[in-house]
């Protein structure tokens, strides 16, 4: 049985180990946290694809260092960020239910208040690391709405399994599942 696939982003490779997040389905483990070189380049392969958009909207946590580098290139001085829970600091938080591949657990993600109301009007693209079951881009997708803004376009660095077959989402390699033999 192979322990690992091999990802190559442009002139940056990464050998991706295996693993389990069922007793049926391994997935090839990609964390963005912390690589600089496969953000840097992701970023800069992505930038130039995106339409034209007021603001970036990812989810915490690994879709962050991503859209924060695309956001630098593209000149915007803000990107979104909807958070795994409800913050004290948060005010009339906006709040949708997700299940998550990797920890094959129902999560929420929020959008704060005043975050959903600077964006309400505006075009928005949303932006992940992975995009997989398309879950997490759902529940982003539902807050944007009940924020009021409209989604423009849907980008990720990888399109994994049946997500490569979608024709509504930029991104720039397809990863594949590794179901039980
Ligand atoms: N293969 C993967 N590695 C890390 N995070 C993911 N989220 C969805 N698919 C993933």
């Amino acid at each position: 049985m192979r322990n690992s696939y091999t990802l190559t982003i442009g002139n940056v490779t990464r050998e991706l180990p295996l693993v389990w997040v069922s007793e049926e389905l391994r997935i090839a483990s990609f964390v963005i946290l912390g690589d600089t070189e496969v953000v840097v380049e992701a970023a800069s392969l992505i930038s130039d694809k995106l339409p034209d958009a007021d603001f970036l909207v990812t989810a915490e946590a690994k879709g962050i260092p991503f859209a924060h580098e695309v956001a630098k290139l593209k000149g915007m001085p803000r990107y979104i960020v909807a958070r795994k829970s409800v913050k004290a600091y948060m005010d009339e938080p906006l709040v949708a239910n997700v299940t998550s591949i990797t920890t094959q657990k129902k999560q929420t993600l929020v959008l704060d208040g005043p975050d959903a109301a600077l964006i309400s009007g505006k075009r928005i693209i949303l932006i992940d690391d992975v995009i997989s079951t398309g879950d997490s881009l759902r529940a982003l997708e539902a807050l944007i709405t009940e924020a009021g803004a409209k989604v423009v376009g849907r980008a990720a660095m990888l399109a994994e399994g049946d997500a490569a077959e979608r024709d509504d989402i930029l991104y720039l390699e397809k990863l594949p599942l590794f179901p039980a033999e």
